[in-house]
């Protein structure tokens, strides 16, 4: 007995949990990474918990994250199953999919992924993305009162556009947008604990369809998601294949490549079906966070709007092209990777799931355990960024010159580690880039008003949960021109994209 007790009583340390259920009960997904912090306090960079048996590890520092999610990525990598979610996506949501036993479809689709989002294949999309920071700063400047919904579109729109090759998305309501957002939306919803009893008892599974209405709808859901992405995928694969001149998109990048990657029309157009998922909410998240900084810190606004006018001037728009000569805004993008490392939107990262039974530093990890990075932490911690690793301050990137210090260091864990990192960090690079820069460019950023047209400062501390993302509660601000031209220049560079042929697509 000696023998089969010896690994689980050498787990990593970590709360006392109830008999059966264990810590399911004191792990509020709400509240989780602030427990997270407090078990990390506790009981240090790697602590143990269990969820109704299911073993689970939450991952508190750089260095074991890199020891297991990176040096030992093999082991892993894989994701939580979910019976629902299987059913959902035919197993080929490019974020959820299985490392599985011969990673074949997995393989296939990071390699696919990794290709047409390359920094190279992302370079086609700058006007793309461009444009529509265009459309997000004019509606934000004259609906003010509407400033998520715009940059909620116009995350989308860049999404969708640079997959499809779609003109721009013009409002929330596009129906394309609300049946792929609800679809998202309801996917997410079956990773929470409890959400279908069919995952705690999977021999619900072998119950017909007809009996069991979850099934059912997902076997629907998938039929019909099925159906429309790959007749969205083929419309770009048939101008590819027939030879047709053809604007740069995600599908025309994976179909002009499909032969060489070995991947079906079916995975091809789920593959792109679930960018929008993986892409939109990241994106709008951290420029929602964006906002709620320069809110909060005025003088780093002041100085980046001093570099703005610097090298941009005030006669024109910034773009991608100034990229090189703002290091200001590139370390608030970094500090704000912005809100990258300050405020990351997913502040305990998507699970890895081990495959194998593992030994770490004297601790065993059973094979099958949920591992949670907990990037919060990571991004907040003392010995990497110092006592002031909790502030705001763009200037921890810059050397004494105000030139970034180091070109490949990344400044944040937020995208994730090993396998399964972001292969979307680029293209969200240069998106949140341009968000930043055209909207210190254009206008002075402040707290809204309340009624009696007082300052009304957010909480810096407020934040509330959706999904997995970690979002500032709603607040409201005053966005202002800056100067006397900003009105003029911005209207002009909005008819420009309003008169061009992808806009006029949408007619
Ligand atoms: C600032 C915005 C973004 C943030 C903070 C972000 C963050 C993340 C994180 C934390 C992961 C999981 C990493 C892990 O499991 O270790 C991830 C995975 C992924 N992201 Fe992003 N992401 C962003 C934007 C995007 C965009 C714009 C796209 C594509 C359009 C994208 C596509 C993906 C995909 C496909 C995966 C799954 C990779 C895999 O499991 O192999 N992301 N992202």
């Amino acid at each position: 007995f000696g023998i089969f007790r010896k690994p689980y009583s050498r787990l990593p340390p970590g709360p006392r949990g109830l008999p059966l259920v264990g810590n399911v009960f004191q792990f509020d997904p709400v509240k989780a990474w602030h427990l997270c912090e407090e078990y990390k306090r506790k009981y240090g960079p790697i602590v143990y918990l269990n969820f109704f048996g299911q073993p689970v590890v939450v991952i508190n520092t750089k260095k074991v994250a890199y020891d297991l999610l990176v040096h030992r990525a093999a082991n892993y990598s894989d994701r939580t199953r979910s019976i629902v979610g299987d059913y959902m996506t035919g197993g080929m949501n490019s974020g959820l999919i299985r490392y599985g036993e011969l990673q074949v479809l997995w393989r296939k689709f990071r390699r696919s992924s990794q290709f047409a989002l390359s920094p190279k294949a992302i370079a086609q999309y700058q006007s793309l993305q461009q444009d529509e920071m265009v459309l997000m700063t004019y509606g934000m400047m004259y609906d003010p009162d509407h400033w998520t919904e715009e940059i909620s579109r116009a995350t989308s729109s860049i999404v969708l556009s640079m997959i499809y090759d779609l003109p721009p998305i013009k409002s929330l309501s596009d129906p394309f947008l609300n049946k792929i957002g609800d679809f998202n939306r309801r996917l997410s919803e079956v990773f929470y604990p409890g959400a279908h009893l069919v995952e705690l008892l999977p021999i619900l599974d072998y119950l017909p369809a007809w009996l069991a209405k979850w099934k059912r709808d997902a076997i629907k859901d998938f039929r019909f998601f099925s159906a429309l992405f790959q007749k969205m995928f083929r419309v770009n694969k048939e101008q590819v294949v027939s030879g047709e001149e053809h604007r740069a998109s995600f599908c025309a990048t994976i179909a002009e490549n499909q032969e060489k990657m070995a991947i079906s029309d079916l995975e091809c157009a789920w593959l792109a079906g679930s960018l929008h998922g993986a892409g939109h909410d990241t994106t709008y998240t951290m420029i929602t966070w964006a906002i709620f900084a320069m809110i909060h810190f005025p003088e780093v606004q002041r100085r980046a709007q001093q570099q703005l006018d610097e090298v941009v001037g005030r006669s024109r728009i910034p773009s991608l092209a100034d990229f090189k000569h703002l290091p200001y805004i590139r370390a608030i993008v970094q500090e704000a990777r912005l809100v990258l490392r300050w405020r990351p939107v997913t502040p305990l990262g998507p699970t890895h799931y081990s495959v194998e039974d593992d030994y770490y530093e004297g601790y065993y990890i059973p094979k099958g355990t949920f591992c949670m990075p907990n990037i919060r932490s990571m991004n907040y911690d003392s010995e990497i960024y110092g006592p002031d690793a909790g502030d705001f301050k763009p200037d921890r990137f810059l050397d004494s010159c105000g030139n970034i210090k180091d070109e490949n260091d990344e400044g944040h864990f937020s995208y994730g580690f090993g396998y399964r990192d972001c292969v979307g960090r680029h293209l969200a690079n240069n998106a949140l880039f341009i968000a930043v820069s055209m909207l210190l460019w254009s206008m002075k950023i402040e707290p809204g008003k309340d009624e009696n047209g007082k300052n009304v400062l957010p909480d810096i501390n407020s934040e509330e949960m959706d999904g997995f993302m970690i979002r500032p509660a709603q607040f409201r601000v005053t966005l202002s021109p800056r100067f006397p031209d900003v009105e003029m220049i911005l209207r002009q560079a909005r008819d420009d994209v309003v008169s061009s042929e992808r806009y006029k697509r949408s007619d």
